[in-house]
């Protein structure tokens, strides 16, 4: 595989990816888990326009992001696969083992803690907590859950440094301060509610009624320039109550159950 655009051959960072600008190192664990791929199929060179499609992100970007890091692209060649995976992995710290506590073990937390993918990123979940004591003691992807309140214990004597919150918007800020209070510098929260962390704290948050709510947005208005009629689905009590069905401005209803 030939690179017409090859990054030129840099200094490495010795210090992981600091002033690295957010934006790359956002992007380091997508190109790892390509190069990874990679390299599981046997490809042993990448040009940057493969790497970069495969990542879903434009070459420019892909060719810049790594030469913060200290790229080894090659003209006419591309990059050395496995070299670019460990150097990726060394700048994302990933020698190293970044230890998980999921917190709230109802639905998401059980997949949660059964996800085997977490690992290829240098993170092992190895705790599990909730404040519920019917689930306390549980056996859940080979770890026991253990009572909320032991989590200052189980942050210290596991060397924790990273927190889940798998709990409701209602409890999500409480849980977040206990996590912080323990000791936890890093929360990845799964509860559609914003929360508050004191400086220095890593806050990041998945919203995925937000995400699915904005692809449906985007989805409403292609249907609109293609022309469509826009269905209005309605809850089963306003149609009970004689509204919906097509109305006059040509609108299609259907009944949400
Ligand atoms: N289930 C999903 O597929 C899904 C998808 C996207 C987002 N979420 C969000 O993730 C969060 C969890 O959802 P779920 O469906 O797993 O809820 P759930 O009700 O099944 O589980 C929540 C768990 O959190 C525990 N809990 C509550 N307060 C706690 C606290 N302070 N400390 C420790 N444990 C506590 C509860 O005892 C319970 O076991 C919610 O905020 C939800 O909106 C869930």
């Amino acid at each position: 595989m030939t690179d017409p655009h090859p990054a030129p051959p840099l200094r490495a960072p010795r210090d992981g990816t600091r002033g690295v600008p957010d934006a790359t190192v956002a992007r380091l664990p997508v190109y790892l888990r390509v190069l990874t791929g990679l390299g599981e199929r046997g490809v042993t060179t990448v040009s940057s326009e493969e790497l970069a499609l495969a990542a879903g992100v434009g070459s420019a970007t892909l060719r810049k992001d790594l030469s913060h890091l200290g790229s080894y692209g090659v003209r006419g060649v591309g990059y050395d696969v496995g070299h670019l995976v460990q150097h990726v992995g060394r700048c994302l710290g990933l020698a190293e083992e970044w230890r998980v506590v999921i917190v709230g073990i109802g639905s998401l937390g059980h997949a949660l803690a059964n996800y085997g993918g977490f690992a290829p990123l240098g993170t092992r979940v190895v705790a599990l907590v909730d404040s519920d004591p019917s689930v306390v003691g549980e056996q859940v992807a080979g770890l026991e859950v253990q009572p909320a309140e032991r989590i200052v214990r189980l942050v210290s004597e596991l060397g924790v440094r990273i927190a889940v919150l798998a709990v409701p918007a209602a409890s999500a800020q409480a849980a977040c301060d206990a996590v912080v209070a323990a000791g936890i510098t890093s929360v990845l929260s799964f509860a559609p509610v914003e929360l508050q962390v004191p400086a220095g704290v890593e806050l990041r948050r998945v919203d995925l009624s937000t995400e699915l709510g904005i692809l449906a947005f985007r989805e409403r208005r292609r249907a609109a320039a293609d022309g469509e009629e826009p269905v209005v689905v309605l809850p089963e009590t306003l149609v009970a109550a004689g509204v919906g069905g097509r109305g006059a401005r040509g609108v299609h209803a259907e009944v949400a159950r």
